[in-house]
């Protein structure tokens, strides 16, 4: 068995990529952010809050024949963005791309931080690192993915994300047809809870990869490419208009700049993001001064290949034979 669905940007910039989801029966479908950084499936729902559900789509266990109380389950999560929510759990049927999974662990949320308030675009997450992640308490509780692998003609997902386009993620089998390169294999460390790998080098430019490990995540719920301070600085020397700007909290140049594509090494093939995909977008609506795609990892402790990267590549999240492949796209 096998599953396929759409993904798409949520908006100009590409800041975050949602996919819908069903869940119970009758099936209740939800927009939802999906992200390789984190390991549990959570939603706004009839327990959140009505001032901070206010503008989105919601579930409703009591509206789901199928629906169970995990009893005596909690669960609180906080992302890397200092985003944050927590609530109780139910168990019900779960259905992504036509593939279902009976008893799935769906987070209810009773609370919510701001930022989720006012991204009006999603009502939740389905976390897909690894089960390790997962922070239901007292017992954790399996992701989607990882209910879903034994059942999969492949133990794997693809996920191929696009600039201003409609995108998919695959479940149990690879379109290789979704590629330009040959998809190059590289052994990923889930144990964080994430899809951790070591990329072999870097160039700026189109010029010859220069060797050195960057070892950091594939994260499908990060907007960016997060890079340590000498890989950032040596791409924005080539951009001449480039500085850092406090108030946005990033390099910002020109938006009439021609950006050089960045490229980096991994499992024995060479990924390069257009200079285009490395604008991410105005710092306002109409400005003509624009945020770099590419920004410094140094206050988060991780390199993180985020969308700006995943962008560029078909990537092969293999959790059967543990390990991530990536091909040019
Ligand atoms: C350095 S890690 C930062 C990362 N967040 C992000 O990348 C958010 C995602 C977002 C987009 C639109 C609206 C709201 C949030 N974007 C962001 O911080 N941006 C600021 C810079 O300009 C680009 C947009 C993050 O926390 N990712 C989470 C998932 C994320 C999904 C969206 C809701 C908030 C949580 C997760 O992948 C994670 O924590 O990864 C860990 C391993 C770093």
């Amino acid at each position: 068995q096998t599953g396929s669905a759409n993904t798409n940007p949520s908006d100009s910039a590409d800041d975050e990529y949602i996919t819908s989801v069903s869940i119970g029966t009758p099936a209740q479908v939800l927009p939802l952010d999906f992200d390789t950084g984190s390991s549990d499936l959570w939603v706004f729902s009839s327990e959140t809050p009505k001032s901070s559900a206010s503008g989105h789509v919601t579930y409703s266990p009591s509206k789901s024949s199928t629906a169970k109380k995990l009893s005596g389950s909690t669960w609180s999560i906080k992302y890397g963005d200092k985003s944050s929510s927590s609530g109780d759990v139910y168990t019900d049927v779960v259905t992504i791309g036509g593939f279902s999974v009976k008893t799935q662990a769906v987070e209810s949320a009773t609370k919510v931080s701001t930022q989720f308030v006012q991204d009006t675009l999603i009502s939740g997450l389905v976390g897909l690192g690894f089960d390790i992640g997962n922070q239901v308490s007292p017992r954790p509780q399996k992701t989607w993915f990882s209910n879903a692998a034994s059942s999969l003609a492949e133990p794997l997902f693809t996920a191929d994300l696009r600039h201003q386009e409609t995108g998919s993620y695959n479940f149990g089998f690879i379109d290789t047809s979704l590629a330009k390169g040959t998809i190059g294999y590289t052994p990923a460390d889930g144990s964080e809870g994430y899809w951790g790998f070591t990329a072999t080098g870097y160039s700026v430019g189109g010029a010859k990869l220069n060797r050195n490990s960057i070892t950091g995540i594939a994260d499908t719920g990060t907007t960016l490419l997060l890079l340590p301070d000498n890989i950032v600085d040596a791409y924005y020397n080539n951009v001449e208009s480039a500085e850092y700007d406090d108030s946005q909290e990033g390099v910002v140049f020109d938006c009439s700049e021609d950006l050089p594509s960045f490229s980096f090494g991994v499992g024995g093939q060479t990924i390069t993001i257009s200079g285009d995909l490395l604008n991410l977008t105005p710092i306002e609506e109409g400005s003509s001064t624009c945020f770099g795609g590419l920004q410094s990892s140094s206050d988060i402790g991780t390199n993180i290949f985020g969308d700006v990267a995943l962008k560029a590549a078909l990537v092969v999240f293999d959790l059967g034979n543990e390990r991530l492949g990536w091909a040019q796209k």
